[in-house]
């Protein structure tokens, strides 16, 4: 069920109607009523903008109710989702004013002149004269965007406006969206390398798999600064880190526990790699054709990688019938595709990690009596596990010692880091995973980042205050 809210403007003759009869209508329509701003005051008439928060499928009824109701009028009805989405949510701006003829000659010609010449001489420079050591591209295609699909690159320019702001918002880092109109392998990749000469780094978002992981292996291997695909290492990190307090909760162990991924596209094939990398020994990865078994063979090159790990098991069979006796189970799949039938037979103390989005795999209200600890990618749920709690962080630390790449080393180091932010004796059920607003996240995760980078000799910059502390 997803709850959302609405803004309903209404005029009311106070002759005919009392306001007690609009909140009467609201509840009846399984409405609440949560702020209410007189917009207009008259002594037979008034304006008010009441905001209510409905299940999202329940809306016409309410409205109906209110039209109907002798003595409103509703002027209208707007959505705040869509308010704050009116003209783009992201600008650029200046850093320095130009108020007059010596600041312009300065900031553009001749002055600049001087200073793309000595970029010419040396490349380097770019790093410090121009925007791109602190700015990078979040590149999409529109082929996977959240789960909705293939929307195409005009649908997905939200999401990546989103992911632009929050990168801004959360580390500083001006980030700036790309949503190209070609689904073509080759095309997109040229296309990358084409725009990549002002940007310190490229995040690639809901592109869909198997095409992501040649277009980043591709991107990695020929660009010389960091490519990171989102929706395969952000979201692994973010799982590793939840599942590894998760586990301190229940008291398993990751080399003990049954592990259930459905869903093996760009953020399950990730997870189950970084999941096998970190120790987990019994692992079933499951997609649309049922389990992806040790020994099995499949068109899929990750598959197939996967068919060949020992700790993937061997048996086939349904979501359902693989789930029962499963510790852990992790959707990055579809949402509503589980119901209590599915989760009631896993072991005991199961861990479910439902990251579908915008919608869970399953209900929470249909899991939570039947799990131990219950997670979503949705900021509006508790343990909200999502990717945003990885890629500022994650790009703060790599610009900064200007990492070539984003490692393993790296990775694992801001899974950990995520991990850290909630202390033992925080550490509960519904707190596994600190919230994205606790600003521990981003700097622990930079700092990690920034010291695997140099331990594993991929920084090629050591920011002062890392060198000070080396020293
Ligand atoms: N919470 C978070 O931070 C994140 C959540 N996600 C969510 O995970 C989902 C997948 O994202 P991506 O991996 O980027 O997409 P993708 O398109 O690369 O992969 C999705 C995979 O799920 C499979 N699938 C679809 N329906 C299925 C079903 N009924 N049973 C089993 N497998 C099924 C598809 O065949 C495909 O292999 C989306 O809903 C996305 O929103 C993705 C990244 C981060
Ligand atoms: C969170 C995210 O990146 C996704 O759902 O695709
Ligand atoms: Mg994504």
């Amino acid at each position: 069920m997803t709850i959302s809210s609405l803004i309903i403007r209404l005029e009311m003759d106070h002759r005919l109607v009392q306001f007690g009869e609009i909140a009467s209508q609201v509840s009846h329509a399984g409405g609440d009523m949560t702020s209410i701003d007189v917009i207009r005051s008259g002594k037979d008439m008034s304006v008010r903008d009441i905001t209510v928060h409905i299940n999202d499928s329940d809306e016409s009824p309410l409205l109906r109710r209110l039209e109907e109701l002798q003595g409103t009028k509703l002027i209208h009805v707007s959505d705040p989702v869509f308010l704050a989405h009116l003209g783009g949510k992201i600008a650029t701006s200046p850093k320095l004013m130009v108020k007059n003829r010596d600041d312009l000659s300065k900031v553009y010609t001749p002055g600049v002149a001087k200073v793309s010449k000595a970029i010419h001489e040396n490349p380097d420079k770019a790093y410090s004269l121009t925007i791109k050591r602190n700015t990078i591209a979040v590149i999409t295609d529109g082929t996977a965007v959240l789960g909705l699909g293939d929307i195409g690159p005009y649908a997905a320019a939200p999401v990546m406006e989103g992911k632009a702001m929050l990168f801004k918002q959360l580390a500083d880092v001006d980030a700036f969206p790309l949503c190209l109109d070609t689904q073509d392998t080759e095309e997109l990749i040229r296309t990358i390398k084409a725009v990549s000469p002002i940007f310190g780094g490229i995040n690639l978002e809901d592109i869909s798999s198997p095409r992501c992981f040649e277009i980043e292996r591709r991107l990695v291997e020929e660009l010389d600064i960091p490519v990171f695909h989102d929706d395969q290492h952000g979201t692994a990190i973010v799982v590793m880190a939840g599942l590894l307090n998760a586990l301190k909760v229940t008291g398993k162990q990751l080399a003990d526990v049954r592990i259930v991924v459905n869903g093996i596209g760009a953020a399950g094939v990730s997870i189950c790699k970084m999941l096998l990398a970190a120790g987990a020994s019994r692992l079933v990865p499951i997609d649309l054709d049922g389990a992806i078994v040790f020994g099995g063979s499949y068109d899929n090159s990750m598959w197939q990688w996967l068919a060949t790990q020992p700790q993937v098991e061997g048996a086939p069979g349904s979501l359902k019938e693989l789930l029962a006796g499963a510790d852990v189970f992790i959707g990055v799949s579809r949402g509503g595709l589980l119901n209590s039938e599915h989760i009631r037979t896993m072991a005991k103390d199961s861990i479910v990690f439902a990251m579908a989005n915008p919608m869970p795999e399953i209900d929470p209200e249909e899991a939570l009596p039947h799990v131990r600890i219950f997670a979503t990618g949705r900021s509006d749920l508790p343990n909200q596990i999502n990717n945003v709690l990885v890629f500022p962080g994650i790009f703060r630390g790599a610009l900064d010692c200007r990492a070539r790449h984003i490692n393993e080393a790296m990775k694992l180091a801001a899974a950990r880091a995520i991990a850290s932010v909630v202390s033992d004796g925080e550490l509960n059920e519904q707190y596994i995973i600190p919230s994205i607003f606790n600003e521990q996240v981003v700097a622990k995760v930079r700092l990690a980042v920034i010291e695997a980078a140099i331990s594993t000799g991929c920084a090629r910059r050591i920011p002062p205050e890392i060198g000070w502390k080396m020293a």
